[in-house]
């Protein structure tokens, strides 16, 4: 796969302010990668400055191919963007929205048809957006983000207002972009949500990269333990001063270097199959190097 976005040592100062502090990152198209961090982090700066809102301090951005610099035209790439809070002129209707934005970006008034009929909004589309719930002005504001079928999706808190099922329903939309090759840019605080739809993470604190990679990537670098549990643990643990080493909290936490021998030893030796591991998931990960982070003074 080709390089979607390739972001070197951004930085962005709002006057004496640090937003952006040498951030760099890569993704390849099909890919999502989720971008995380605390309030006032710097994601939403980042997204601007792919969004050619804003001109960074200092770095360099390739994305689709082409060198982003100052007053670059970005007219020509696919991109497609959903704010984190969805505000439309709210007297025309959810079809006026969409075909005003369509026209903007040369789409054809059938694929506004087409979308307003997929994200179920076709006995809405005649009533003025101030009727609308914010579950629907969310989907409304997708359907306007990916309107020109685009390369590079950015998606601030997409998921915010939406109940689990529409959730689930954008994701599937992201899977079917994916699948045609757009990389995806999504900025949640949902990290549970996200977990099981992204390819990589980026998580920022204060401005700086506290960590990046896919989730393998990120729990070996955490150095955070699988949890292995089971009802039978406990008669197991009294026996062995190997397992009661490990033992803490009814489960045994085990780092990737032992997992595999642990686990030959609870099978082979002990004749133990009822048992369950729980990887670190994306919360831990991310409440990890917060913490990390807060006692060195990094993020307050
Ligand atoms: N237009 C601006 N002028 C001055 N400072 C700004 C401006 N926009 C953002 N900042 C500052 O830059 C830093 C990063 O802000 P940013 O909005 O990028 O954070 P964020 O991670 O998106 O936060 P949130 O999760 O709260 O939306 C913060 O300290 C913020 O106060």
């Amino acid at each position: 796969m080709n390089t979607a976005v390739s972001a070197r040592n951004i930085s962005h100062n709002f006057g004496a302010d640090v937003a952006l502090d040498d951030v760099s990152f890569e993704m390849k198209q099909g890919q999502t990668m989720a971008l995380l961090g605390h309030n006032g982090a710097g994601k939403s700066t980042l997204i601007k400055i792919l969004l050619g809102l804003i001109t960074p301090t200092g770095g360099v951005i390739n994305i689709l191919g082409r060198n982003i610099r100052k007053n670059t035209s970005r007219s020509d790439l696919k991109l497609g963007y959903l704010p984190e809070n969805v505000s439309f002129y709210d007297k025309l209707t959810g079809e006026e929205i969409l075909t005003y934005f369509a026209e903007l970006k040369g789409v054809g008034k059938n694929r506004v048809c087409e979308l307003i009929e997929e994200f179920g909004l076709g006995y809405a589309k005649d009533r003025a957006l101030k009727t609308y719930s914010k579950g629907m002005k969310q989907r409304l504001g997708f359907a306007q983000a990916i309107l020109c079928e685009p390369e590079l999706l950015l998606l601030d808190e997409p998921t915010v207002g939406l109940d689990p099922v529409a959730s689930q329903f954008l994701y599937g939309k992201i899977d079917e972009l994916k699948r045609l090759g757009c990389a995806v840019i999504v900025c949640t605080h949902e990290l549970s949500l996200i977990e099981n739809n992204i390819d990589t993470a980026l998580i920022l604190g204060k401005g700086r990269c506290l960590a990046s990679g896919n989730l393998g990537e990120l729990r070996y670098e955490s150095r955070l333990k699988t949890r292995l549990t089971s009802p039978s643990l406990a008669a197991l643990v009294n026996d062995s001063e190997r397992l009661a080493s490990l033992y803490t909290d009814n489960a045994l936490l085990l780092d990737s270097e032992s997992k595999q021998d642990v686990v030959q030893y609870l099978t082979a030796e002990c004749g133990l199959f009822d048992f369950a591991l729980k990887e670190p998931g994306l919360a831990e990960i991310y409440h990890f190097h917060m913490q990390k982070y807060s006692q060195l003074g990094v993020v307050s």
